[in-house]
């Protein structure tokens, strides 16, 4: 089971290239981190391992099989082993915590079971919810409608969502970025736990470079589109770091 990105380019609609010459392979259970500066297409790339973007060049393949090559059904069906977590996260307003939490088991349940499950929540899904909640320290917002709720706080419910979510791969697009350093080494820890446990994969874009590299085993470092280095987290040193960030050394994070 893996994930085959070949000689993948990505250029956008209104002519800006965002990817170029991509070959990598996410296989099952790997946590990797994409790092790299501002623009060096880390969405684009996670939109691309997601099938929510096609590449305008090269192959992408599912456990060997195409997404782009499949009818419309298939396509969802693959769609439904993966769940991206946008740098915002689409969260409905108005809609309770407890409620937007469960939204992330909606792809594997049935439409009527999925709907009815979200205007009378079972009384163990609501606990389900609660105890990732409660795992991400905003367990007391379970009831409050998202609109209502901090930028930080809504991540975490976002968090929360991808880890209700039962996809094999989850693509997480900067999962951290409105958190505190204590917060998020609690999200990130709770984070990988969980797909640990739960024998998931996950990508995940980070700023963080630290972070990234004391909590995923493989870094993939992008720059203007291109894979710079692509290594087992312990191989990564302070001057490939350097040349990664050369010219943007102000968007390094703790
Ligand atoms: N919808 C779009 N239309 C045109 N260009 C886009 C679009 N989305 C992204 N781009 C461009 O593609 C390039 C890569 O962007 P991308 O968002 O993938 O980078 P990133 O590494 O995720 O950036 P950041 O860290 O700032 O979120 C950038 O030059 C960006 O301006």
């Amino acid at each position: 089971m893996s994930l085959r990105l070949g000689q993948v380019g990505v250029t956008y609609n209104d002519g800006t290239p965002a990817l170029d010459d991509i070959c990598l392979t996410i296989d099952r259970q790997e946590q990797v981190a994409l790092i790299g500066p501002s623009g060096s297409g880390k969405s684009s790339l996670l939109r691309i391992m997601s099938m929510a973007l096609a590449p305008s060049t090269g192959s992408v393949a599912l456990d060997e099989q195409d997404p782009w090559q499949q009818k419309t059904a298939r396509l969802q069906r693959m769609r439904g082993k993966i769940h991206l977590c946008p740098q915002s996260a689409p969260l409905p307003a108005r809609q309770r915590v407890a409620l937007a939490v469960l939204s992330g088991l909606l792809p594997t349940r049935s439409l009527a079971f999925a709907l009815r499950s979200l205007m009378f929540p079972a009384r163990a899904d609501v606990e389900l919810a609660h105890g990732f909640l409660s795992s991400l320290d905003v367990e007391q917002h379970l009831w409050r409608p998202v609109e209502t709720l901090s930028g930080g706080q809504k991540q975490r419910v976002a968090i929360a969502r991808a880890m209700a979510c039962e996809a094999e791969y989850l693509f997480v697009d900067e999962p951290l970025s409105a958190l505190d350093p204590s917060s998020s080494e609690l999200c990130l820890s709770t984070l990988l736990n969980h797909v640990t446990q739960n024998s998931q994969s996950i990508v995940c874009s980070l700023h963080q470079v630290e972070l990234a590299r004391s909590h995923l085993s493989r870094i993939i470092g992008l720059r203007q589109g291109r894979v710079l280095f692509d290594l087992p987290a312990e191989d990564v040193d302070e001057p490939m770091i350097e040349s990664l960030y050369r010219g943007y050394e102000s968007e390094l994070r703790d």
